[in-house]
């Protein structure tokens, strides 16, 4: 780990912040990431009247209920009349954190909170939107809502001193409460407390005083474990799973309708406990036969010297040998009569009695394997009785005993779904290692995580996620530096990451209850299901977009990659447009040798990932194909590469614009009917300029854009695969003499650079707003491909007005040209509720988008809008293709993959889509 430097550079709190501000790093930096921001933001505790207050002075207290800024030496820079001032905060870091520990006998997780803000574009412009969408009323806070995210570490218990080094590093002691709950700001704060559980929390106590010169503030572990579990199950989407049979599913569980469940936390011992709400539980039952029985007995049998070789052992296993079946005793028949076929395990351990073996005549894989199925269906058995018990489904299994094990899952599953008879139903915790950490981390009195709700989480995957896995690893690497060096040094062991060959399908892992393996599940390394956890980003501006139809059955993703066919095939599609891509980045960062060198970590990275996901599909959480497209994007960003379409795009959009003015005039030279037609048709055809199509790219070397475009539109012929134009046509423009009333405010999200914008999405955004319907141009925040971004457009809007008086009016009053062109202090924009033209950000960096998690900006534009129109592969078939909204929506994208058009329409690549949909 590089170390910490002493000195913090200043920090600028303003809205200038640019749209790649996630990693807050300048790559130029190359210490660690505590010292190399670039921006932050005021905190939401000191804002309102006091933003400005503490601008001197060293020692402030403040209320802990949030992640608090050291206002120390705070100073306005520049005009103190200007309404949003910028401020230094010299002695802030922007990486303020709080730690909860949970030391077990075998592992110490950790659970901390840094401090980021959010993505947000927060320029000048998109206030004044904020302003008219009524979302900055009363509030003259300048800046974003705080934002951070919740990172999980594993130890090794007896590798305590690399933890105390790794908190160290970080100084994740420096940002704890102290007794009274207040942060601690003095660096050696005698009074600073940190929130643990677990026995270690006893045993290591005067260590962390010692060294890091903190106490520890022991929580009870069940409130703990209660509380984790709550959190993680309210917060997280697919936190759950079922695992049968080697194949998992993840549930989406009903917030409103979660208590009461059982939690069944096997650790040395098995407690069980019903729990009817936050804070609110009662440990029913338990068994004292658990992971402590399962470890002490094996070890005692098989000479195994630690727990993970033991369940290493059990995957090789034939229990056959140990324990006595059905048909063992009923000469190799099923005792039907009472529904035990010949395969059910009658007696664990049974055939060692009758047999005139020794210990030693039996294989320690078979041992280990009957050991393990014996506690495994005990305990399941002993957890569908209390859930009988209490008339509870839903059962949640937790604790250093599953361990994501596949075999242990799938036996434990068997045996409640055996004796439930399928009416109960086992499930598992993605994040299950860490319910204690994450508990005691609620335990500090104000955490800020209470009232945050599923939307406003989105979980990362970084570099080291395929290796790290569910393992135990180290400190997670800091700088830009140490990653890539890190991916070099892999290469130079030949570790396996370059090539990733997948594994073989799980397959089945368990055993089908009490029955005798069919598969012994070798394929699939002991580890391998053990699913990942990302960092949780906590992004409070992100919402719920207002006109899905029905957020609960809404699914982004229309492709779903745990479908192993769609899986290897797409994986084959993004690993041949690699180097294509490493190349585009590379340039796009000027080519030099440094830039080369992140491009080859990158691609090293995204490979890594590709290679995890190909072994074990739900390592990530659930897995569409929206979420590979993201996954790439933001590596690209881990490795700062801020927009490797950048030159492309400016291009196109050149090229595009210099043809406008002849499509404008030769479209307003039509009728109404006509000219409909070929704007849509127009969209269609200028959705081709599509940098992440293998086929586009290809087709690209055969002509200028221009010629492409002319082309593509020369082969714009009706009807088009899924062609719903005539309705969308009725909706418009009436029939016979009816003219029905225009939509009031029309949502377009847009997609592609040059021609997608120039000729196809303007010049229809131009129709609605020729028709008295208000425009907003909806696109992405970051940088994803050549798509356009929403700080991207105003400019191309702007050059587009040039040529338009209709865009040009329009874009004046909607403050875009203002934007583009002139210094936002001298504007002067009409401030009426209605505007014609806004541009917003979507709230995503990606091909795709998930309307689960959209900008506050768009959620509010949305509130007015009665026609949503949403352009591309990505965002109208890779996904929503399938989702219903409240308003009417059209969805218009030409299909740029074989495979999808066969598979989604039934057609060919480069047919069209025009799926038109009334408001439901
Ligand atoms: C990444 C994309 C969804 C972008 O398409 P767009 O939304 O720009 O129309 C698309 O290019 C894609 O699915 N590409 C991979 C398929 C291929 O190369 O054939
Ligand atoms: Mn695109």
């Amino acid at each position: 780990m590089a170390g910490l430097t002493e000195h913090q550079p200043p920090l600028v709190i303003d809205d200038a912040i640019n749209n790649n501000d996630d990693d807050d790093h300048d790559h130029k930096c190359n210490n660690s990431e505590n010292n190399c921001s670039s921006s932050s933001s005021l905190d939401k505790g000191v804002g309102g009247d006091k933003d400005m207050a503490p601008v001197s002075g060293s020692s402030i207290h403040r209320s802990a209920s949030r992640p608090q800024l050291d206002l120390s030496g705070a100073a306005i820079q520049g005009n103190f009349e200007e309404r949003d001032p910028t401020i230094l905060l010299p002695n802030q870091s922007d990486d303020i954190s709080h730690l909860a520990l949970d030391i077990g006998g075998s592992l110490i997780k950790l659970v901390y909170f840094s401090r980021h803000e959010d993505r947000l574009i927060n320029n000048r412009r998109l206030k004044s939107i904020k302003e008219r969408f009524g979302l900055l009323t009363g509030n003259r806070r300048s800046y974003p809502i705080l934002g951070g995210r919740l990172h999980f570490v594993k130890f090794e218990t007896h590798k305590m001193n690399e933890c105390v080094d790794f908190i160290h590093s970080k100084q994740l002691h420096r940002g704890g409460m102290d007794s009274h709950g207040w942060r601690s700001e003095v660096p050696d704060n005698d009074n600073a407390v940190i929130k643990a559980t677990g026995g270690g929390a006893y045993r290591f106590s005067d260590l962390f005083k010692e060294k890091l010169g903190v106490s520890i503030d022991k929580e009870d572990e069940m409130n703990c474990l209660v509380a984790g579990a709550n959190f993680l199950l309210k917060a997280i989407r697919h936190e759950a799973f079922t695992h049968m049979e080697g194949h998992k599913e993840f549930v989406q569980i009903d917030h409103n309708d979660l208590f009461p469940y059982l939690l069944v936390n096997i650790g040395s011992g098995v407690s069980m406990i019903k729990v009817d709400g936050d804070g609110k539980f009662q440990r029913v039952s338990g068994t004292n036969v658990g992971g402590g029985t399962y470890w002490g007995l094996g070890r005692l049998l098989t000479k195994c010297k630690s727990f993970d070789e033991l369940l290493e052992l059990s995957q090789r296993g034939d229990n056959r040998t140990i324990d006595m079946l059905v048909g063992d005793i009923y000469g190799g028949m099923d005792y039907s009569k009472i529904g035990l076929s010949a395969s059910t395990i009658a007696s664990s351990f049974g055939k060692t009695i009758s047999e005139n073996k020794e210990l030693g005549d039996y294989r320690p894989e078979d041992i280990s394997l009957s050991l393990l199925r014996m506690i495994s269906y005990n305990i399941g058995q002993i957890a569908y009785l209390n859930a009988l018990r209490f008339g509870l489904k839903r059962i949640f299994f937790g604790g250093f005993f599953i361990r994501g094990h596949a075999y242990t899952m799938d036996t434990i599953s068997f045996a409640v779904q055996f004796w439930s008879k399928g009416d109960a139903k086992a499930m598992f915790l993605r994040h299950e290692g860490f319910l204690g950490a994450l508990g005691a981390f609620m335990s500090y009195e104000k955490h800020g995580l209470d009232d945050l709700m599923v939307h406003q989480l989105v979980e990362r995957f970084p570099m080291g996620a395929p290796y790290i896995g569910g393992k135990i690893h180290g400190p997670p690497l800091g700088d830009l530096n140490e990653k890539i060096s890190w991916m070099e040094k892999f290469v130079q062991k030949g570790t396996e990451i370059t090539a990733p060959v997948p594994m073989a399908p799980p397959g089945t892992t368990g055993l089908g209850g009490f029955e005798v393996p069919s598969s012994k599940g070798e394929s699939l390394r002991s580890d391998a299901s053990n699913l990942n956890v990302g960092v949780l980003h906590l992004v409070p501006t992100l919402e719920v977009f207002p006109l899905l139809a029905d957020l609960k059955t809404y699914e982004p993703n229309t492709i779903d990659l745990l479908d192993r066919g769609e899986l290897d095939y797409w994986f084959t599609v993004l690993s041949a447009h690699l180097p294509d891509l490493v190349d585009k980045a590379v340039a796009s960062e000027g080519g030099t040798e440094d830039a080369k060198r992140r491009g080859d970590a990158f691609a090293r990275a995204f490979s890594a990932h590709l290679a995890r996901l190909m072994e074990e599909p739900a390592a990530y959480g659930k897995l569409g194909l929206a979420n590979l497209l993201e996954l790439r994007e933001e590596c690209l960003r881990e490795f700062y590469f801020v927009d490797a379409y950048r030159s492309i795009k400016q291009r196109e959009n050149e090229a595009s614009l210099a043809v406008l003015p002849d499509l404008l005039l030769e479209l307003d030279g039509m009728n109404e009917e006509r000219r409909l037609l070929m704007l849509i048709e127009g969209v269609l055809a200028a959705n081709i300029f599509d940098w992440g199509s293998r086929a586009c790219v290809d087709l690209y070397h055969k002509g200028t854009i221009i010629e492409i475009y002319r082309m593509s539109r020369n082969k714009m012929h009706r009807p088009w695969r899924v062609d719903d134009f005539d309705i969308f046509k009725e909706r418009m423009l009436g029939s016979g003499d009816t003219k029905p009333h225009p939509h009031k405010r029309a949502l377009l999200f847009v997609d592609n650079s040059g021609a997608d914008i120039v000729l196809g999405m303007l010049p229809l955004a131009r129709e609605f707003l020729r028709r008295g319907t208000e425009v907003v141009l909806v696109a992405n925040s970051l940088p994803a491909l050549n798509d356009v971004t929403a700080m991207e457009l105003p400019e191309i809007v702007a050059e587009a007005a040039k040529h338009c008086d209709i865009l040009r009016r329009a874009a004046v009053a909607g403050g875009l040209l203002v934007d583009a062109m002139i210094s936002s202090q001298d504007r002067s924009i009409d401030n009426s509720s209605s505007v014609p033209l806004m541009v917003v950000e979507n709230g995503c960096g990606s091909p795709c988008i998930d309307l689960r998690q959209v900008s506050s900006e768009l959620a509010a534009a949305a509130k007015d809008a009665d026609l949503i129109i949403l352009e591309g592969m990505g965002r109208s078939l890779h996904t929503n293709y399938n989702a219903k909204f409240k308003c009417d929506a059209l969805k218009l994208a030409m299909v740029k993959n074989q495979r999808l058009a066969e598979k989604l329409i039934k057609g060919n690549i480069y047919d069209c889509v025009c799926r038109y949909e009334p408001a439901s």
